[in-house]
């Protein structure tokens, strides 16, 4: 049964929701980008502004999670100012059984990343539209590329069997340009057989910043689904 692109916002709301209000007061929260943990910024400041959360400051992962942050209140630092990151919540285009991730729908998983594996707990927030059972069945591998590098990387993510595809803008002529400047290479692979392998050889080649397989950093994944008709949230740990 196909779900419709209402009951999808509805499930996004939900697990943003349910992520936000595990954070506690003095808290340094990983503020991710997308749809999803849109609704998470968003509830983090519902509840500071209740008084039911003091002293948490954001670390946004993108451009657009920090002008989210500001918008609702949360104090914005960068990863100069704060020592930890105690908990990130983060959306994902693609979770597999082992919790490995596709992330980058956004061009944003390169910060991603790095605010992402800093943080004490992970929390991934989807619909169960997301989860798969082998990773890059329904979305390709972005790849954050320096424009300098774009053609050697394609031609050598050729060679390891991927279809590189370069992201163009929707609103916007020409290709998506990252928070860093950098362009993307959504790559598809037939199949992918070890996501850690392919993490590593992707980044090692020069011109790659970073991409978009996040192996064995998810702590706690909050899957909305539907059950019964009715919205729930399924905990994977
Ligand atoms: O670059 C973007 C991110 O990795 C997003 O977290 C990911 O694309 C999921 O976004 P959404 O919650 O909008 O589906």
């Amino acid at each position: 049964m196909s779900i419709s692109a209402e009951d999808i916002k509805k499930l996004k709301q939900e697990v943003g929701i349910a992520a936000a209000q595990r954070v506690k007061s003095g808290m340094v929260v990983g503020l991710g980008t997308g749809s999803t943990t849109a609704f998470a910024i968003e509830e983090l400041g519902r509840r500071l502004a209740a008084g039911e959360l003091t002293d948490i400051v954001g670390i946004p992962t993108s451009f657009q999670a920090s002008v989210l942050g500001k918008k609702y209140g949360i104090p914005i630092r960068s990863l100069d100012d704060v020592d930890r990151v105690d908990v990130a919540i983060d959306g994902a285009d693609e979770v597999d059984p082992h919790k490995t991730l596709i992330k980058g729908g956004g061009a944003a998983h390169t910060r991603e990343k790095v605010v992402d594996s800093l943080a004490t707990l992970f929390i991934v927030v989807v619909d169960e539209s997301k989860l798969v059972d082998k990773l890059g069945s329904t979305f390709a591998v972005p790849l954050e590329v320096l424009p300098m590098a774009i053609s050697p990387v394609t031609r050598a993510v050729e060679k390891l069997g991927g279809k590189p595809d370069l992201r163009m803008g929707i609103k916007k002529d020409g290709p998506v340009i990252t928070d860093q400047g950098n362009m993307v290479l959504d790559v598809t692979f037939e199949a992918i057989a070890d996501a850690a392998e392919l993490e590593k050889t992707l980044n090692n080649i020069p011109g790659v910043v970073e991409n978009g397989l996040f192996v064995g950093v998810t702590d706690l994944i909050l899957v909305g689904e539907f059950k019964d008709g009715k919205p729930q949230i399924r905990e994977i740990s």
